[in-house]
């Protein structure tokens, strides 16, 4: 029996289904590049997934997202099985994988506005200005991706994925090519989220991004999947 990640332990009728829920998942290309893996996300729970490079967190949150199917086993979100064109997974799940999909002719500020757009946010405008401040972008607001740094195409990612309404947020490493200061502010915006009810699944290899904002750690290795609580599991990060 392969160890549970549930998030709530104790609890055993969560009143909702999970926003996100894997039973004996096996994930992978052909053949598992891990073992099974179980876990849920509740609203206002963080689950950070943590491992060395190469140990599947990647391939199980594109797995979970249904860009790949799996190998084995059942996953679920809000209770239906995983389909990235069903409504409801769509308007529920906001997700920033780290791949740069940019349009190459619109700038920072049509990027956001574009994902505004789409999900019928109410005043697009003052909500985009205010994401451009937050990510340190309204300088180059109008500058296409091309144009941006590298942190700042990252910024811009996590700015996108935090424009539209969203139950959970999936994120692999969102921490890669952000200074120090940017990190800190990526930890306290996934504390508001978690604080206001949100759900968070996301990959990461920092250490404080586990202990600062997680709720539950599921740690990955080849020979086994194991729940730590987040002290545990920033000190196995830390050791990776
Ligand atoms: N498209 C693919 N086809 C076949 N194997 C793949 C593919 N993508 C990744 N892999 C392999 O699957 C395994 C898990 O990769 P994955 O990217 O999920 O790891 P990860 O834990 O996210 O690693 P990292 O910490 O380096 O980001 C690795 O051995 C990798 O080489």
């Amino acid at each position: 029996m392969p160890p549970r990640a549930s998030t709530t332990p104790g609890r055993d009728v969560p009143v909702e289904p999970p926003l996100v829920r894997a039973r004996g998942l096996l994930v992978g290309y052909g053949l598992p590049v891990c073992p099974a893996v179980d876990l849920s996300v509740q609203p206002g729970e963080v689950l950070a997934v943590v491992g060395a490079n190469g140990t599947g967190k990647s391939t199980l949150l594109r797995t979970l997202l249904g860009h790949l199917e799996p190998v084995g086993g059942a996953a679920e979100v809000l209770g239906a099985p995983v389909d990235p064109r069903a409504a409801q997974m769509r308007a529920a799940v906001a997700q920033d994988l780290g791949e740069e999909a940019f349009f190459p002719y619109l700038t920072a500020r049509e990027h956001l506005l574009l994902t505004c757009y789409g999900h019928g946010v109410p005043g697009p405008g003052e909500v985009v200005d205010a994401l451009l401040e937050e990510f340190g972008l309204h300088e180059r607001a109008d500058a296409s991706p091309g144009a941006l740094s590298s942190g700042q195409r990252r910024r811009l990612l996590l700015a996108a994925a935090l424009a539209r309404p969203r139950s959970l947020l999936v994120l692999d490493e969102p921490e890669q090519r952000l200074d120090v200061g940017m990190r800190n502010h990526l930890v306290e915006r996934l504390v508001a989220e978690r604080q206001a009810g949100g759900g968070i699944l996301l990959a990461t290899h920092d250490p404080r991004v586990v202990a600062g904002a997680a709720t539950a750690v599921l740690h990955i290795s080849e020979s086994e999947v194991r729940t730590l609580d987040p002290d545990d599991g920033a000190t196995a990060v830390a050791s990776l």
